[in-house]
């Protein structure tokens, strides 16, 4: 969280670059190379570092392809060429707490990242070997961006939408170590400000600006916290496959810039 104040800061930026590498959107230069997963990503990464308060790779991508060695090495690579930018593992997480202890070591040990997404449907117990991590981020899957967002998590419960729930007990309970986020969806401005009224300045990761059409100045009015901050706000396509030339990372380079700023004009 210290780390994530101080990007917010230093970069004047509450753009978080997600990296979900597809190969068949790879620029035809790159996909026939025998490390193009390692290669785009690493030349994403260095075209966007200064724009970014930090990375979100999101594991599937990289498991799906056999390539979580080229995670290993990207998160590294992150850490040795930008230090001082968090690194979250997207992997949404949750089981039992003996399960969890291992998911634990792999996000931070294996692949050394700064904080991971863990899903809160197993409750407290299989959450708690991530929040013993002080040293460590926990981002709670609170409203998610996705069209059926609503099927489970609107569910009332005593009169309010299981999310609402989600959000206090991650507020005034999990969070004692200072060390909680909270997933909400950008495609979702009333639940934003919902969300924020119940958590107080507890920092939001919003996926669903870009490619899932998420309007970014409504967005930030309803999500931002009193001093302009306290959003990573997440985008992955659109930035990842803005150019398919050989000048792709510039490409994303100038769709990250178009972000920052058109977030910052709202803060
Ligand atoms: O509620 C959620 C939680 C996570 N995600 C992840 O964020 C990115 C979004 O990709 P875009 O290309 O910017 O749409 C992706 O990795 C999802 O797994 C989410 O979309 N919504």
């Amino acid at each position: 969280m210290d780390a994530l104040r101080k990007r917010w800061s230093a970069a004047n930026s509450l753009v978080c670059v997600g990296l979900d590498p597809e190969p068949a959107k790879f620029p035809a230069h790159l996909r026939s190379t025998p490390d193009a997963v390692f290669e785009f990503n690493r030349a994403i990464i260095d075209a966007t570092a200064d724009l970014v308060c930090c990375f979100k790779p999101q594991i599937a991508h990289f498991a799906a392809l056999r390539a979580e060695d080229a995670l290993e090495r990207l998160i590294a690579h992150i850490h040795a060429a930008h230090p001082g930018i968090p690194v979250i593992l997207d992997a949404k997480r949750g089981d039992i707490g003996s399960t969890a202890a291992n998911y634990v070591i792999e996000a931070f040990d294996r692949y050394g990242a700064d904080a991971v997404t863990v899903n809160p449907y197993l409750g407290r117990d299989s959450v708690q070997p991530f929040l013993d991590r002080a040293d460590k981020g926990v981002i709670v899957l609170c409203r998610t961006s996705n069209p059926g967002a609503g099927d489970l998590q609107d569910l009332p419960v005593d009169g309010r939408p299981l999310y609402q729930h989600v959000a206090e007990k991650v507020a005034r309970e999990w969070n004692s170590h200072g060390n909680c986020a909270l997933v909400v969806g950008a495609t979702w401005p009333t639940q934003l400000r919902e969300v924020r009224g119940i958590v107080g300045a507890l920092p939001f990761l919003v996926p669903g600006v870009g490619a899932q059409g998420g309007d970014v100045e409504q967005m930030v009015g309803h999500a931002k916290t009193g001093d302009g901050t306290g959003l990573m706000i997440s985008s992955s396509r659109a930035i990842l496959y803005a150019g398919q030339g050989e000048d792709f990372a510039a490409a994303a380079r100038a769709a990250t810039l178009s972000l920052r700023d058109a977030i910052n004009r709202c803060r």
